[in-house]
């Protein structure tokens, strides 16, 4: 069944709750990155052009995290970035979030607090029990309709991304539209298509390589950062105390066996560092496999030229790549320089896509430009990827029945 966009919805005068993904970056206690409130800058002005009365519904951090904040900061700068009024509600549901979305005139919105201050929101529910919620249940009564933009957290099945189509017509925004439109039909790019694995997320890029060469989807699989360096473990290569450890004290013990496994099954199509890059009295130096046993102290930081130049010449006959996670440590501008040459090579291919908020952030610090596509989601954008539903796609499409 196709999910509904905004073109499907009639909107003037009518109550719009909006789900999008604003969940950001914090600086003491202020937003130190607003690039995912412009994403949904499009949809939003779109409804409020058209005299929709928005509620817009969203989440900061996690319970218990360091930036588990209240939305006061992020309706100010919605406010600042549309051309309507955006006021802010310190409510969720019940009377008081109810009386701030019924007395919206037509063309302004409200954003309603962070939706996990309420506990129910962060367990996760079948869609027919997160209709019942005290949120939506409480809310919806209020609207006419539901759009979900949080494309970047549409992989969770908590209340407000898929309670609400219980209850109301609901539709993708243009957020969702275009990263469904762009993502949902990977098959159908074209080869050679090579996934390029970096970061920190192990065992999320362990699965995604599993995925995608068990499929058939990936003709080349490119390791770095992290993901490289277990592969490295799994190879057999003693890639020294320093990173070792980091692997161990992360708990991904277990991924270093499942690499192994893959490179077993798959080794053909995936290819790990041949040298990495080191601190060594406070500069960058590079060590080729062969010299790395035995080196104590020093952590592997990022890939080497030799593994650059490798992965460049698999990207240069690629039509397709697909790219998550740092090539390196590329906060730190010694070990930049594989992150940046990985990524502008990667854009460079006539299909290009990327996900991932560290991935993200880096091509902006980076200021890398001229890829295809860069995903707003992480989690959700590898899921998809990886050709599985994601749970709140699912409850657009089969979630409102008039009857
Ligand atoms: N060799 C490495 N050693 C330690 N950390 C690394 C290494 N390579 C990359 N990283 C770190 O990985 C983090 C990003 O990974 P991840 O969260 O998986 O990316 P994304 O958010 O794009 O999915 C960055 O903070 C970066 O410093
Ligand atoms: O930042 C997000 O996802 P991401 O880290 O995969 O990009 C989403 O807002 C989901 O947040 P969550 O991972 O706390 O559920």
């Amino acid at each position: 069944m196709p999910v509904g966009t905004l073109d499907d919805l009639s909107v003037a005068g009518r109550r719009v709750g909006v789900r999008v993904d604003i969940n950001s970056p914090l600086d003491d206690g202020g937003l130190a990155d607003d690039a995912r409130l412009r994403a949904h800058e499009q949809t939003l002005s779109e409804l409020l052009e058209k005299d929709a009365r928005v509620a817009v519904l969203a989440h900061q951090g996690r319970p218990g995290g360091d930036e588990f904040e209240t939305l006061a900061t992020h309706a100010e700068r919605l406010d600042e970035l549309l051309d309507a009024p955006v006021s802010y509600a310190d409510a969720n549901f019940g009377t008081a979030a109810r009386e701030a979305v019924e007395s919206l005139e037509p063309g302004t919105a409200v954003v309603l607090e962070n939706t996990r201050f309420y506990a129910e929101e962060y367990m996760q529910f079948e869609p027919e029990e997160a209709g019942e919620t005290h949120l939506v249940a409480g809310l919806a009564p209020a609207l006419d309709a539901f759009v979900n933009d949080a494309f970047a957290a549409a992989h969770r099945s908590q209340p407000s991304l898929i309670g609400f189509p219980q209850h109301l017509p609901s539709y993708a925004g243009r957020v969702m539209e275009s990263e469904l439109d762009v993502l949902g039909d990977v098959e159908a790019t074209e080869r050679p298509r090579v996934y390029a694995l970096g970061g920190a997320k192990v065992s999320d890029s362990i699965d995604v390589a599993w995925n995608v060469l068990e499929s058939g989807l990936a003709d080349q699989v490119l390791t770095a950062g992290v993901v490289g360096n277990v592969f490295l473990l799994a190879d057999g290569v003693d890639i020294g105390d320093a990173s070792a450890d980091f692997i161990y004290d992360e708990g991904y013990w277990d991924e270093i066996d499942r690499a192994a496994d893959l490179l077993d099954a798959h080794g053909d199509r995936i290819r790990f560092p041949q040298d990495v890059a080191v601190e060594r009295d406070g500069e960058r130096h590079e060590i080729g496999l062969n010299a790395l046993p035995g080196n104590e102290g020093e952590a592997a930081m990022d890939i080497g030229s030799e593994t650059l130049r490798m992965y460049k010449s698999v990207l240069a006959d690629a039509e397709t790549v697909i790219l998550n996670g740092p090539a390196g440590v590329f906060e730190d501008p010694t070990f930049a320089t594989g992150t940046r040459e990985l990524y502008r090579a990667a854009s460079d291919v006539p299909f290009s896509i990327v996900g991932g908020g560290d991935t993200a952030a880096a091509i902006r610090r980076l200021g890398i430009d001229g890829f295809s596509h860069i995903s707003t989601g992480g989690g959700a954008c590898l899921r998809l990827l990886t050709g599985q539903a994601l749970p709140a796609v699912e409850a657009l499409r089969h979630g409102y029945d008039a009857d």
